[in-house]
């Protein structure tokens, strides 16, 4: 792997913001043309989408109104008729929003929940393209695109010996299936707090070198399977990532990171060391002294300097992350799969032996240091509520 450097550049904020007192929204320079057509089919899409909220439901109000009557020109409903009120307050918020320009926003937005609705993070519980059989993931397949979704946003979607073994299947299935390209991302708030701390409190009755035995082949098999994975392989990094969630991006194809994401690897507080090849990865990718402050000294980074730092390859705007990026992945899914796949080959192939090396090594420094005072107190102290990182 030559020194990676990804596409350095967070996103490039050539928008407009429309500010009206409260409502904010965010519309592209080409954007400002809707026609009665676009307003007339937003108006048809807004009635089959899932119910999106109160304050949602007041915008696009709001909009309708301002789009078809100008101006607020009604009395103001009183204090107890609170759902009037609440209306008549989102639509005189308007000003004099020109009706051309609200008429547009009303169809960006029925747009952007369109397209949110569609691919989201949100889990859709029914949906038909859902590939049963997993409990920690949802995984979809669509657009010849694999999703694997980690699904435990309750507990930061942190990697428990289920999920691992999960995703190894998953990644199996999807090396198989017919889709071009692979992404996993996370389910809520988090992209995942990495492993979870739990999976320590599981001791077989043959005692814990036995626990760490196996955790030690775990690591190494989960690790494998993404240095051997033969399509693109993209994470869409939605929010704070931790531990080896961090780590295995260095053996990913592209990564793409909301604004909100931030890149954390606090090996050293746990009485741990470095996985996820990231002992050779991530030197590679940004040298070695900031991939020393990172893997050492648990630097926590954001998004923006996991970029600059070639560690992410573009950043989005939490507030528009989901859209851009499966727009984005939808169009690199229309390339040949065959050429993807065999560039990918060219690009990795000849490091995939050092890699599994590194693998091998770094689990088994690990092994050892599970059964440090260190690592047991760091996480004692996190299972008894005492530290958080
Ligand atoms: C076998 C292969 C091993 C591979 C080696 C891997 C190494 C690593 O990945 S090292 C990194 C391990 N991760 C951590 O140390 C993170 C620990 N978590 C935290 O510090 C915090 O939870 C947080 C900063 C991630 C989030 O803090 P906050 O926003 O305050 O949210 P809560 O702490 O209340 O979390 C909600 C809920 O989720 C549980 N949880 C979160 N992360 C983990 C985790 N990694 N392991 C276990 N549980 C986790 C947390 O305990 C809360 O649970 P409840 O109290 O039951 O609601």
């Amino acid at each position: 792997m030559a020194h990676r450097k990804r596409t350095l550049c967070v996103k490039n904020q050539k928008r407009r913001f429309l500010q009206v007192p409260a409502l904010q929204l965010h519309v592209s320079k080409t954007a400002m043309r809707a026609s009665q057509k676009d307003f007339e089919s937003a108006l048809s899409q807004v009635k089959l989408l899932k119910d999106p909220g109160n304050e949602v439901k007041l915008k696009l109000y709001a909009l309708y109104k301002q789009a078809t009557e100008g101006p607020c020109n009604t009395p103001k409903p009183g204090v107890f008729d609170l759902i009037n009120k609440a209306k008549w307050d989102a639509w005189n918020a308007l000003g004099s929003l020109p009706k051309e320009t609200a008429r547009q926003n009303y169809v960006d937005l029925v747009s952007g929940l369109s397209s949110s609705s569609d691919s989201s993070s949100q889990v859709k519980p029914e949906a038909d393209r859902k590939q049963r059989g997993y409990e920690t993931l949802v995984v979809t397949s669509e657009d010849s695109i694999t999703k694997i979704m980690m699904n435990r946003p309750a507990k930061k979607n942190a990697i428990t010996t289920q999920m691992y073994n999960e995703i190894m299947l998953a990644l199996k299935a999807a090396s198989k299936d017919d889709s071009a390209i692979t992404v996993l991302t996370g389910n809520g708030d988090y992209y995942s707090s990495g492993n979870d701390l739990s999976n320590f409190t599981d001791i077989p009755p043959e005692g814990i070198e036995e626990k760490a035995k196996s955790s030690a082949i775990l690591l190494r098999d989960f690790v494998d399977c993404f240095i051997d994975f033969p399509k693109p392989l993209i994470a869409a990094v939605n929010g704070p990532a931790v531990g080896i969630s961090v780590t295995i991006l260095g053996l990913f194809d592209t990564v793409y990171a909301s604004s909100r994401a931030t890149f954390h690897t606090p090996f050293s507080h746990l009485g741990q060391s470095p996985e996820g090849c990231s002992s050779y990865t991530f030197p590679k990718i940004m040298g070695p002294a900031k991939a020393a402050e990172m893997l050492i000294f648990g630097k926590k980074l954001t998004a923006a300097e996991a970029c600059a730092q070639g560690l992410v390859s573009e950043v989005f705007p939490d507030s528009t992350f989901q859209k851009e990026v499966w727009t984005r992945l939808k169009a690199y899914s229309k390339l040949p799969p065959n050429a993807m796949r065999i560039s990918k080959q060219v690009i990795r192939n000849r490091e995939k032996e050092k890699l599994h090396a590194i693998n091998a090594e770094e689990s088994r420094v690990l092994q050892e240091r599970w059964l440090s005072d260190e690592c047991t107190n760091a996480v004692m102290n996190f299972l008894t509520r005492k530290a958080k990182l």
